[in-house]
């Protein structure tokens, strides 16, 4: 793969559009504010608002961009999101930590946000890269403008930015790191430097998302959300799920398949959870390159073959890794609410939401694993299975949010799983 690493400039909005008004034309400023009436940052002044944010990406491409919610200067992995809605969810997934997350749907923020829909109690995520910011809200549940509560989370955004040309050099040469400045006195060659020194591989992140200390999970889907009734368990099944970066969503899912949940912190110690005698261990979604964190493969390792597991995303590479697999890194992964897969088993075929820049590598799992699903995209293992160890495992978000229900049933197959095992013992 060839790449120019030449500082470039791309100039992809105008500097000032007053530069091209006739004489006569009197300026004005159009007041735009949410439903709500709450201010957002920099929205006062548009469309007027000139580039205030570069982003500098570590192939010397510079993108100038107006910013919104916080200011300063952040790096990052930049990741191309597919998904038409559901931004608040993206933003609050905490697999996003150290990323900045692009969303190639044209236009953001006309919902607003709403504090139902958060699916952890923070945002992880580095920032977010938009093309064009909506300059007002309407949407019954909206509590906030989307500009404000980024800016009250310290999240950088930018806005008027080329999402799509961005987005077709991530797909040609692969995931970028990226640095996003409004700090005008550093300079672009400074930018570029921090985006070359910087690296995403190799870090554990799981330990700077994960709970501190276990707690017990009570809430379910409400039931005005709920959704496939059958297949629900009358049986209160404990489960313990290691929180590596959890999204709520999963455990909300759980609950309403009539789980009792204890959740437990990524180090949590294996012989701790195999002493709370469980029903179930669910290994969860989370950050960054499983390949780094050693002692969460430790962990499941000592848990595999000993009660029912589910691992999703991150569990499901930490499972590939503890079965003797090995993981690798993506060109630039899959994010989005439409990646195709085929359950193997049944020859359905799911549309499932995604979010992953790792993926296990199926040739190098021991004989008896079995592949239960495949990205219809790109081939890339999306579930194994291993009966006799009483495991199961997706790559990809059966729980949505945001995303298909397709993949619901899956969790009424691991209460299945936990069921056959309590009748046994
Ligand atoms: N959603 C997740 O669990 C992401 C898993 C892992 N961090 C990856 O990027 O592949």
């Amino acid at each position: 793969m060839t790449m120019d690493c030449s500082l470039r400039l791309i100039h992809n909005s105008p500097l000032s559009t007053t530069a091209f008004l006739p004489k006569k034309v009197r300026l004005f400023t159009v007041k735009c504010s949410s439903s709500q009436g709450f201010s957002s940052v920099g929205l006062a002044e548009r469309p007027w608002k000139v580039a205030d944010a570069r982003l500098v990406l570590e192939d010397g491409s510079i993108w100038r961009a107006k910013s919104f919610g916080a200011s300063g200067t952040q790096v990052g992995e930049v990741v191309f999101n597919t998904s038409l809605t559901g931004y608040q969810e993206i933003l609050t997934d905490p697999s996003y930590a150290g990323q900045f997350v692009l969303m190639t749907n044209p236009h953001i923020g006309n919902t607003g946000v709403n504090f139902d829909d958060e699916e952890s109690v923070q945002c992880f995520l580095a920032g977010l890269v938009i093309r064009s910011l909506s300059i007002s809200t309407s949407n019954w549940r909206c509590a906030e403008t989307l500009s404000d509560y980024l800016a009250a989370r310290n999240i950088m955004g930018i806005y008027d930015v080329d999402t799509r040309a961005i987005t077709r050099r991530l797909r040609d040469d692969g995931s970028l790191i990226g640095v996003l400045s409004t700090e005008e006195l550093k300079s672009d060659e400074e930018l570029l430097e921090i985006s070359r020194t910087w690296d995403i591989v190799g870090i554990d992140l799981i330990s700077g998302v994960s709970c501190k200390t276990p707690y017990e999970w009570v809430d379910r889907t409400g039931s005005e959300w709920d959704f496939n009734f059958s297949a629900r368990s009358k049986e209160n099944l404990h489960v313990v799920a290691y929180d590596f970066g959890i999204k709520h969503n999963i455990l909300r899912r759980l609950a309403s398949y009539g789980c009792k949940i204890t959740v437990v912190p990524s180090t949590w110690p294996a012989s701790d959870t195999l002493k709370m005698k469980p029903d179930g261990v669910l290994f969860s979604n989370g950050p960054g390159d499983p390949s780094a964190v050693p002692y969460a493969v430790d962990t499941v390792r000592e848990i595999i073959g000993k009660i029912p597991v589910f691992g999703i995303c991150m569990g499901h590479q930490l499972l590939g890794q503890a079965l003797g697999g090995k993981t690798f890194k993506m060109k630039f992964g899959h994010h989005g609410g439409n990646h195709p897969v085929r359950n193997i088993r049944n020859g359905s075929v799911e549309i499932s939401a995604q979010n992953h820049n790792y993926a296990v590598d199926p040739a190098s799992l021991p004989s008896g694993v079995e592949v239960t699903h495949v990205n219809l995209n790109d081939g890339s293992c999306a579930g194994l299975a291993f009966s006799q160890l009483k495991l199961m495992s997706l790559q990809y978000h059966p729980e949505a949010s945001p995303g298909p229900h397709d993949s619901d049933p899956v969790f009424g197959e691991f209460i299945q799983l936990m069921k056959q095992e309590k009748v046994k013992a």
